[in-house]
C-alpha cells in the first residue's frame, strides 16, 4: 500500500504567535496547492501560536494542517499549566507529538504516561506522533531496535487495532536530534522495517500496512529525498529546518517527489 507521506515540522519552543503568522503564510505562498496531493504538511507550534495559525489556515482555507507538541492525559482539572485534548480538538489540531525525547529527558515522561497520551489523543480525534528513539550509548551497545520496540509497544498500550491505524509513528535517534548527525537511510530503514514488523505482529498486516513511519533528527532539503525512497519511512518531523519558510518548503516538494517550486 501507498502511505502518503507527512512532513510534520516541530517548532518546539520557538516563534511567537506573531512570527508564527508569517512563518505559516510565508509556507503557504512557496509551496503550490498541487504538492499537498503526494505530500501531508503539519507544523506543530507552541500552544501560544495555534489560535492564530488556526485562523490563518481557516480564513484562507489553506491545506496545511497543524498541531501541537504536547497534551494532557486528564481532559479537563486541577492541573496547572497542562492542556488537554478537548482544548488542542477545538482549536482544529490534527496531530500532537507524544513521547518525544525532550519531554521524556526534561519533564521525566516514562511509557506509561506516554501512553496515556496517546490515548488521550485519539479519544477526541487528534492523531498522535509517537516518538522513539534510542541515546547514543543504547546504539553502540547494538541494542537500538530493541529499545525502540519496547517504546512502542509501550506507547500502543491499551489500544484497539482499529485506532493504531490513527496513530503516526517518529523514530528519532537521540544522537541526530539537532547535531547535524543524521542517520543514514539504511539505519532509519533497519528500524522503520522492524518497527513496521512489530506492528504486523501485534496489530495485524493491514494496520502495519497504514500506519506511517517517520523519520527525525537532523532532517533536511538534502537528506529528505533518500529518507522518503525507504521502503518504511513516510516523511519526517522536522525540528531546526521547519522555522525557515523556504528549506520547509523544499523539503516539502522534495517528499512529494519535486519538482522543486
Ligand atoms: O527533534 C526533532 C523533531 O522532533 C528533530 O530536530 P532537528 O531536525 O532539529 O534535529
Amino acid at each position: 500500500m501507498a502511505r502518503k507521506p507527512l512532513i510534520a515540522g516541530n517548532w518546539k519552543m520557538n516563534l511567537n504567535h506573531l512570527e508564527a503568522i508569517a512563518l505559516v503564510q510565508k509556507i503557504a505562498f512557496s509551496l503550490p496547492e498541487k504538492y499537498y496531493a503526494k505530500v501531508d504538511v503539519a507544523v506543530l507550534p507552541p500552544f501560544t501560536d495555534i489560535r492564530s495559525v488556526q485562523t490563518l489556515v481557516d480564513g484562507d482555507k489553506l491545506l496545511l494542517t497543524y498541531g501541537a507538541q504536547d497534551l494532557s492525559p486528564h481532559d479537563s482539572g486541577a492541573y496547572t499549566g497542562d492542556v488537554s485534548g478537548p482544548m488542542l480538538a477545538k482549536l482544529g489540531c490534527s496531530y500532537v507529538t507524544v513521547g518525544h525525547s525532550e519531554r521524556r529527558e526534561y519533564h521525566h515522561e516514562d511509557d506509561e504516561l506516554v501512553s496515556k497520551k496517546v490515548r488521550a489523543a485519539l479519544k477526541h480525534g487528534i492523531k498522535p506522533i509517537l516518538c522513539v528513539g534510542e541515546k547514543l550509548e543504547v546504539r553502540e551497545a547494538g541494542n537500538h531496535v530493541d529499545h525502540c520496540f519496547d517504546q512502542l509497544i509501550a506507547g500502543l498500550k491499551g489500544l484497539k487495532a482499529e485506532q493504531v491505524k490513527d496513530v503516526v509513528v517518529a523514530y528519532e535517534p537521540v544522537w541526530a536530534i539537532g547535531t547535524g548527525k543524521v542517520a543514514t537511510a539504511t539505519d532509519a530503514e533497519e528500524v522503520g522495517k522492524a518497527l513496521r514488523a512489530a506492528l504486523a505482529d501485534k496489530y495485524g498486516a493491514e494496520v502495519a500496512d497504514e500506519v506511517r513511519v517517520l523519520y527525525g533528527g537532523s532532517v533536511k532539503s538534502g537528506n529528505i529525498a533518500e529518507l522518503v525512497a525507504c521502503d518504511n519511512i513516510d516523511g519526517a518531523l522536522v525540528g531546526g529546518a521547519s522555522l525557515q519558510a523556504d528549506e520547509f518548503t523544499k523539503l516539502c516538494a522534495l517528499a512529494a517527489g519535486g519538482p522543486l517550486p
